[in-house]
């Protein structure tokens, strides 16, 4: 039995698979980072689990308090490289790229062996491009959209922190705000797309805590794939590609 793990800057995601079938979720969740201590029960109630394999982009504290909380198993951290599960890394320096980025990349490849844009919308939003051949091309980073709407707030004299509403002629300060911040997450991924639109089959796969909100506004073909990090982790551990530290 295997605990997938994908800790990001806001939400802790994870999931437990059997060795032999890692995209079935035997058990799920996502936790907030004050909340990954309850992670210890699982060791407890699954006593089968022997492996931990994760990717963290939400700093060495999150890492250390992860480590501590699974130190019986220990967890086999991914580190970017070259090459994996036949995706390669056009990086120019393939370890800086974020290790959920690539987990996601390899995610996609195992549900989508055609061109692809890989839209992760989460503390901020990651747009990258993954040829039919399986070559990530590079890619994009932006603000999340609850990032966007903090920025405003904090940044502005008068703008407010406030929910709006999407309408594309805003007349009111709240739906100005909510609408301008969720078309730039998606003329960013429409744009990007536009590089592979004419490409046979070619998708986006768009996961993340704030994919809902604006996947409504995208005229792509599009797949709403939750957890590709964790499917890529998965795939990475069942390939042997992630070596035991
Ligand atoms: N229902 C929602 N509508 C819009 N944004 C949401 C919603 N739920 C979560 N989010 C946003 O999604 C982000 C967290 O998503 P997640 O994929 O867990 O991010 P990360 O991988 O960066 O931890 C946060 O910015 C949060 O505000
Ligand atoms: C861009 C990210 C912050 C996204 O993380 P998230 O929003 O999922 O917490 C993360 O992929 C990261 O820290 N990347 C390292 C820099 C890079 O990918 O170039
Ligand atoms: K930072």
């Amino acid at each position: 039995m295997i605990l997938l793990i994908d800790a990001g800057n806001t939400r802790v995601k994870w999931r437990l698979t059997a060795a032999d079938a890692p995209r079935q979720a035997i058990e799920e969740g996502a936790l907030a980072h004050d909340a990954i201590g309850s992670l210890a029960s699982l060791r407890a109630r699954y006593p089968a689990l022997s492996r931990a394999v994760g990717c963290n982009v939400a700093g060495a504290a999150i890492a250390a308090h992860l480590d501590q909380t699974l130190a019986g198993i220990g967890i086999e951290w991914l580190r970017p490289g070259a090459n994996c599960c036949g995706v390669r890394n056009h990086y120019e320096q393939p370890a800086r790229l974020g290790a959920d980025r690539w987990a996601a990349l390899i995610g996609a490849r195992q549900l989508h062996r055609q061109a692809c844009l890989v839209v992760t919308a989460g503390t901020a939003t990651t747009i990258d491009l993954l040829s039919a051949d399986g070559e990530f091309l590079g890619g994009l980073i932006l603000p999340g959209v609850d990032l966007m709407q903090h920025a405003l707030a904090h940044g502005t004299a008068q703008l407010p922190l406030a929910e709006g509403r999407f309408t594309l002629q805003p007349r009111r300060t709240v739906d100005a705000i909510h609408s301008g911040c969720l078309l730039a997450q998606a003329g960013a991924v429409e744009r990007m797309f536009r590089q592979i639109a004419s490409q046979p089959q070619a998708k986006c796969l768009l996961g993340g805590g704030a994919a809902d909100s604006f996947a409504g506004l995208l005229d792509i073909p599009l797949r709403r794939v939750d957890n590709l990090v964790l499917i890529g982790l998965g795939a990475i551990a069942a390939a042997g590609e992630i070596h035991p530290q």
